[in-house]
């Protein structure tokens, strides 16, 4: 399928007479624009206006798709053409809602002052009652420091917010979990650390985002340790696991063992490194990568794994093929090996597509839109919300991965992420696991 990252809703009146939509949908067509969804907004005796979504890969197919709706002539005009990503954005996409509805003076002294101070002695008197008696234990801090928003760069946190907003937002809708972002103005590892540590109280976990290579792994380390609420960067454990799942799909569909099989992973950043870690400690016994930067490279060799060459090299070796390096169209079709699974997950667009990798003999392809962590963190932070966990482990998180896997559809490689069954059973899992791993080791 090709990328068509560029989405507009087209404002077009057409005479009221059979055949004019459908001439309406071909000039789109052949101008190469994917419609979307059609709604009528007019109907009158003589004309109809409709809004009509437009998908183009590019700001010149779209230039090319207007041109072609404007010479059909007769009657046929364009109206107005609204970019209706930037539109939703318009205000933000989250806020913070009361849960209490305060309707009489009975409410407000119940609510806020004076009963609220009753409630304030009694966390005073015992901090864990915070949990019961605040929203804290339903709530995870998103803290970026726009360091490497998506494949986009060090782009810096306050044009990273939308990308917070949509986690929240992702957060809400599919876990209930209020998630507030946090935008840092440093990543320098040191006022990193300190900040969070000094904000913690005030959330149930850290969700750390889009956040770059190499000081997120010191962050995250150190926060880890010094903090006693779950800790996790999505970029890097979120990913792997949702990795980790889409690869246990496939080797499912293609009889392969993946512990015997040869993994290669482009881009050995926060994503990449996270993905070997977790297929190493699955069992994998060749995990192959490759980056352009040394330090890098060093840091696969210490946790285990085989730095080979070049792309070119990898691409010939390696039969499960990953890659996070941010570049789109850095694997060429013809490096592709017939057979090969290719799972190029750079947003927002990959180093392959999957409908040129699958031209090019991949027997499963897949981008960084369907396999994305948006499957994974949702329903891990319940879990370990819902078992009051102090960490995320490994464990929580190879239990995560596999149930992705098990809710996922013979011949697909993940579950559609609106499928409400996957993030329930994700949390399932994790929470089970926090269980059994507090019930071995209980909290001091
Ligand atoms: N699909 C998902 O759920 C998901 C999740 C996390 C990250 N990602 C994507 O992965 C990409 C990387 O994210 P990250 O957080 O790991 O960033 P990062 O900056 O930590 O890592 C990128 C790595 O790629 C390497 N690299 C860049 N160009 C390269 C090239 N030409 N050849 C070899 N190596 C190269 C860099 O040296 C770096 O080590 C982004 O595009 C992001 O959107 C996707
Ligand atoms: O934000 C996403 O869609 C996934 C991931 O966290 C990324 O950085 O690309
Ligand atoms: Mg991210």
């Amino acid at each position: 399928m090709t990328v068509r990252n560029i989405i507009r809703t087209i404002i077009v009146e057409t005479p009221s007479k059979p055949g004019n939509l459908g001439k309406v949908a071909t000039a789109i067509g052949m101008a190469g624009g994917d419609i979307g969804d059609i709604t009528t907004i007019k109907v009158g005796p003589l004309s109809t206006v409709r809004d009509i979504t437009v998908h183009c890969e590019s700001k010149e197919q779209l230039d090319a798709v207007i041109q072609s709706i404007q010479s059909l002539e007769n009657g046929i005009y364009v109206h107005a053409v609204s970019d209706d990503v930037l539109r939703a954005h318009e205000g933000g996409k989250i806020q913070m809602k009361s849960r209490m509805d305060i309707r009489s003076l009975a409410d407000l002294r119940r609510v806020y002052t004076p009963g609220v101070a009753d409630v304030c002695r009694v966390i005073q008197d015992d901090p864990d009652k915070a949990r019961y008696y605040t929203s804290i234990g339903n709530t995870v801090a998103i803290v970026t420091d726009g360091t490497a928003i998506l494949g986009l760069g060090n782009i810096g946190s306050l044009a990273g917010m939308p990308v917070m907003e949509g986690k929240a937002a992702l957060f809400d809708r599919f876990a209930g979990i209020s998630g507030i972002p946090i935008l840092l103005n440093t990543s320098d590892p040191d006022e990193v650390v300190n900040t969070i540590k000094k904000i913690y109280q005030g959330f149930g976990g850290i969700l750390l985002e889009d956040i770059g290579s190499p000081h997120c792994f010191e962050i995250e380390e150190r926060l880890k340790e010094e903090l006693p609420i779950p800790v996790m960067h999505d970029d890097q454990h979120g990913t792997a696991v949702v990795t980790l799942a889409a690869v246990i799909s496939a080797c499912r569909s293609t009889g392969v063992d993946l512990k015997d099989a040869v993994v290669g992973q482009i881009g050995l950043g926060a994503a990449g490194l996270a993905i070997c870690r977790m297929f190493m400690a699955y069992g994998v016994k060749e995990m192959c990568g490759v980056d352009r930067q040394e330090a890098a490279l060093e840091r696969l060799r210490r946790y285990g794994g085989t730095v080979l060459q070049s792309i070119e090299e990898l691409m010939e070796h390696c039969d499960i093929v990953i890659a996070t390096t941010g570049v789109p169209g850095l694997i060429k079709p013809e490096m592709v090996r017939k057979g090969q699974v290719i799972l190029a997950l750079s947003n927002p667009k990959p180093e392959i597509t999957p409908a040129e990798a699958v031209k090019a003999g991949a027997a499963f392809a897949a981008d960084g839109r369907s396999v994305n962590n948006v499957l994974g963190f949702p329903g891990i932070f319940r879990g370990v919300l819902n078992a009051g966990a102090k960490e995320i482990t490994h464990s929580m998180l190879v239990a995560a991965a596999q149930a992705i896997a098990d809710c996922t559809a013979s011949g697909e490689l993940v579950p559609h992420p609106l499928d409400p069954k996957v993030h329930v059973e994700v949390a399932r899992a994790v929470e089970r696991v926090a269980e059994r791993e507090m019930e071995m080791e209980p909290a001091l």
